[in-house]
């Protein structure tokens, strides 16, 4: 037993103060299926950068559907858990869920007032989206009383209600005056979470008691996969809080992940009822990122490319995925081109398939990503106008010289459009956009490419940035009025890319018909590794922090109002 566990440690502040890592303690109740309470505390602390630790409160006998058991231990048994981890670790956040009992919430707080940790998130779980209790009724006032000790407060429609004394609203402008009359009087933040009312777009608003706002909305997503979206919320924005962030960009970061992790949710098939939210899909998908796997495998392309079919299908990539060929909506003029697409059908799937291409479409990108996006893309043109205008002084054909100086025009007047219409000129440092490093792989290679191997290789690598673009304009659907980004949206569908497009197609496929096989072999490589660029290009926005390098827009506002927005 404990006796024999020394409780005096080398005091906590002896340690270095301040961890990059940011050490984060959830109390909370257990959830065996792992989509709620401490388990989700703990994945979402994870996700966050946070080093998570946890105590627990309550044993729930629970899953997908709901709550069939509850084991509460001893109080002192809290406290001697709580103990245990304050006596050993200085704690930089602290978020606090299901909390059971007034006992529970007493024993808490006299732990509170010794360790007095610098960030207190307040989750007020009352009762389980399944509709089952998670505090004893009598121990609502208790839970009321404790918000006063939080920087800040995150209850949902009906925990706000509670808290307030107020009856349920049912708009959001409602819950924020609640809030707001509530922080006004308490000094504590409030995040009011619109999940439960019926609106298109879910808005997490940070309220202070001086009555600030903080709007972060994000498209609601169509699932049965938002169990544990609240203790994931909160665990989310304790770590970011505690790391150092402002209210803004840890509620920014919150959003913004956890909206990517109920996106993600129902795939992880985990249990029939309302099952978790995929917390690990971020970091697989910067892991898959960081992959330094070449790209084009030395076998993907034969060495002598003879005839069309001598290219195989569909080869490139380590996507690993059985792919049917998309349709494309630029057809190829000729069996070379044709023969590419195909070769190339893995990448294009996966843009269209990519986290970045659905949340520009469903108007759910972040705002500071949209803006990267678009600084990236200025840059991008102009190292592509240099590549398009060195194949037009390495053509011969007084047409192909014609055409390549055209685009090469037409990328420098997008990039000047981009930057009256769009884009600000500077960041919020006063410095203007500097490439990322995937913008300047991406250009580094094109100008490599069309200056330095034969001029087939050049095309090719040229060519996925019309084909590519015009497949993914073609794919849009119809926005709604009011979608944040339908004015750039409309940039895609310009008729003109597609005559520029088949222009650049008719170009290739005849210099593919008079290379030797050598050169075609190179000239597919270059292709393919061009249609990954692509996917690295579009991907890299989802891979930014909030505050993390982003240019600004050219009105500097807000995030853009989404769609079916209550505001
Ligand atoms: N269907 C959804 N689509 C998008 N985001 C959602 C959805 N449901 C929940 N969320 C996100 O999860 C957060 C917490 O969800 P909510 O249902 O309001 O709280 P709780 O889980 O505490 O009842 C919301 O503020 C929002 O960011
Ligand atoms: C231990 C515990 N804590 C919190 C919740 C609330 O989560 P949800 O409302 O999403 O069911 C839960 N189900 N279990």
């Amino acid at each position: 037993m404990t006796s024999s566990c020394p409780t005096q440690f080398p005091p906590s502040s002896t340690l270095p103060a301040a961890a990059s890592v940011p050490r984060v303690l959830s109390i909370a109740g257990t959830d065996p299926t792992g989509g709620a309470g401490t388990a989700a505390d703990l994945k979402s602390i994870t996700a966050a950068g946070g080093y998570g630790m946890s105590v627990v409160t309550a044993l729930v006998a629970q899953n997908t559907h709901g709550v069939r058991d509850l084991h509460v231990p001893p109080a002192e048994f809290l406290a001697a858990q709580l103990r245990a981890v304050s006596d050993d670790v200085t704690l930089d956040a602290v978020k606090t869920g299901m909390l059971g009992t007034t006992e529970f919430i007493a024993t808490v707080v006299a732990w509170l007032d010794d360790v007095r940790p610098a960030i207190l998130v307040v989750d007020p779980v009352m009762i389980a989206t399944s509709g089952d209790r998670l505090l004893q009724p009598e121990a609502e006032q208790a839970m009321v009383a404790f918000c006063r000790r939080a920087t800040v407060v995150t209850p949902n429609i009906d925990e706000l209600a509670v808290l307030t004394g107020s009856p349920r609203a049912t708009t959001e402008d409602e819950a924020l005056e609640q809030a707001a009359r509530w922080s006004e009087e308490t000094g504590v933040a409030v995040v009011v979470k619109t999940g439960h009312l019926d609106t298109l777009t879910v808005t997490n608003t940070w309220l202070s008691p001086d009555g600030s706002r903080i709007a972060v909305p994000s498209t609601r997503v169509d699932t049965t996969s938002t169990h544990g979206t609240g203790c994931s919320l909160s665990s989310a924005l304790a770590t970011r809080l505690g790391r150092g962030d402002s209210p803004a960009d840890a509620l920014a970061w919150a959003t913004d992940w956890l909206h990517e992790s109920i996106t993600h949710g129902a795939a992880l098939r985990v249990g029939s009822g309302h099952g978790p939210v995929d917390h690990g899909h971020r970091a697989r998908r910067l892991q898959a990122a960081a992959s330094s796997a070449p790209w084009i495998m030395p076998d993907a392309v034969p060495h002598l490319l003879e005839t069309p079919a001598d290219l195989g299908a569909p080869q490139a990539g380590d996507h690993g995925r059985n792919v049917t060929v998309p349709a494309p909506a630029v057809a190829p003029p000729g069996p070379w081109t044709a023969a590419l697409w195909a070769a190339g059908a893995e990448i294009t799937a996966a843009i269209a398939d990519s986290d970045f291409v659905r949340a520009l479409v469903d108007g759910s990108l972040p705002q500071h990503a949209f803006a990267f996006y678009l600084a990236q893309d200025a840059l991008y043109l102009n190292g592509y106008a240099r590549a398009l205008a060195a194949l037009a002084a390495r053509s011969t054909d007084p047409d192909a010289q014609v055409y390549w100086s055209q685009a090469a025009t037409g990328a420098l007047t997008e990039e000047a459009e981009l930057h009256r219409g769009w884009l600000g000129s500077a960041d919020h440092t006063g410095a203007p956009p500097a490439p990322s490093p995937v913008t300047a792989a991406y250009t580094t290679f094109l100008l490599a490419t069309a200056l330095g191997e034969d001029r087939a290789v050049g095309v090719a690598a040229v060519l996925p940035c019309f084909w590519l673009y015009a497949q993914v304009g073609a794919a849009l659907p119809a926005v709604p009025a009011g979608h944040p980004y339908s004015a750039w949206l409309d940039t895609y569908r310009d008729p003109g890319f597609v005559t520029a497009t088949e222009q650049a197609l008719a170009q290739l496929e005849s210099e593919m018909a008079a290379a030797s096989p050598a050169v075609r072999a190179a000239a597919a490589r270059a292709f393919l590794t061009a249609c990954r660029h692509e996917l690295e290009f579009f991907d890299q926005a989802l891979r930014l922090e909030p505050g993390g390098g982003a240019a600004l827009l050219a009105t500097e506002t807000d995030r853009p109002e989404l769609a079916g927005s209550a505001r």
